[in-house]
């Protein structure tokens, strides 16, 4: 049903002349890091500002969206576990950034998970997420001197941020606020260049005559939003086998700069 779903949504979107969002899709192939789930796993905690760490110069991409949207379930899904990142069907479960290392090592990339905003969200969460894209965002050091470039390399590397919404709730005045902002910090002329991308979660539970209409509305409203944002990747993670989530790898590993 859900690929019929992606089908009718893409259908519908080649009709929607107006809307210049196509259905994404990546020729990188770098999804062989993902293959092997027991690679994966936890690196830390922050909690707030100071606990930030600067970690040892992997490529990193971090997820957010409302509370409940699917920000947790959807990393299992691209790691390939059941529960190494913690979801329940409650809102407010993430209440600090999570980092967790994929591949074998030293591992090859950071997935990040953090704290909804909105209603469900709280200020600190907020703050704390606005930081880690600051820090993310800014250049290490002067690039006059050769050890600022050294450390320049060794600092975490942000790049790419994913905004979760939910298929059948579509976006709210809170989502809108963060695209604009999204849109805006990712233009920034200094520092770590980093992109963005929306993930469409929950799509099982659209049913198939209204779905290309709700994914199309919001293929439209993000696009108002934040020109900049890359296409929607149309997921469904709680499904057994998840849906979409190729492409979500296919999609990490070329920011990430990985191929097989
Ligand atoms: N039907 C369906 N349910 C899903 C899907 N993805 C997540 N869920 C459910 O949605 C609820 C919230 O999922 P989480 O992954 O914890 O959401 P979150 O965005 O991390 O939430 P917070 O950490 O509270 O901000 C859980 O009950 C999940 O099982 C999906 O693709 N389909
Ligand atoms: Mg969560």
């Amino acid at each position: 049903m859900v690929s019929s779903l992606a089908l009718g949504c893409a259908r519908q979107c080649c009709r929607l002349r107006k809307t210049p969002i196509r259905p994404y899709s990546s020729t990188a192939s770098g999804t062989s890091v993902f293959s092997q789930p027991k690679d994966a796993e936890y690196l830390y905690s922050a909690v707030s500002p100071p606990t930030l760490r600067r970690l040892h110069g992997l490529p990193e991409i971090i997820v957010t969206g409302r509370a409940n949207a699917g920000k947790s379930t959807l990393l299992n899904a691209i790691l390939g576990r059941r529960d190494l990142v913690m979801s329940s069907k409650k809102p407010g479960k993430t209440r600090m950034l999570n980092f967790f290392q994929v591949g074998p090592d030293i591992g090859k990339l950071v997935l990040v998970d953090s704290p909804g905003y909105g209603a469900r969200g709280r200020p600190e969460w907020g703050s704390l997420f606005d930081y880690y894209l600051r820090r993310r965002t800014e250049c290490v050091l002067s690039w006059i001197s050769v050890s600022a470039a050294l450390m320049r390399a060794r600092a975490s590397r942000l790049r790419r941020v994913y905004i979760l919404f939910n298929s059948i709730h579509g976006l709210n005045e809170a989502d809108k606020m963060m695209l604009r902002d999204l849109d805006t910090r990712s233009q920034s002329w200094e520092g770590n260049k980093w992109t963005f991308q929306a993930v469409l979660t929950k799509a099982d539970k659209a049913t198939q005559t209204d779905a290309p209409d709700r994914i199309a509305k919001i293929r439209e409203e993000i696009f108002e939003a934040a020109p900049t944002c890359l296409p929607p990747i149309v997921t469904a993670a709680g499904l057994s086998p998840p849906f979409g989530i190729t492409e979500v790898r296919n999609s990490i590993a070329e920011a990430c700069g990985i191929v097989d």
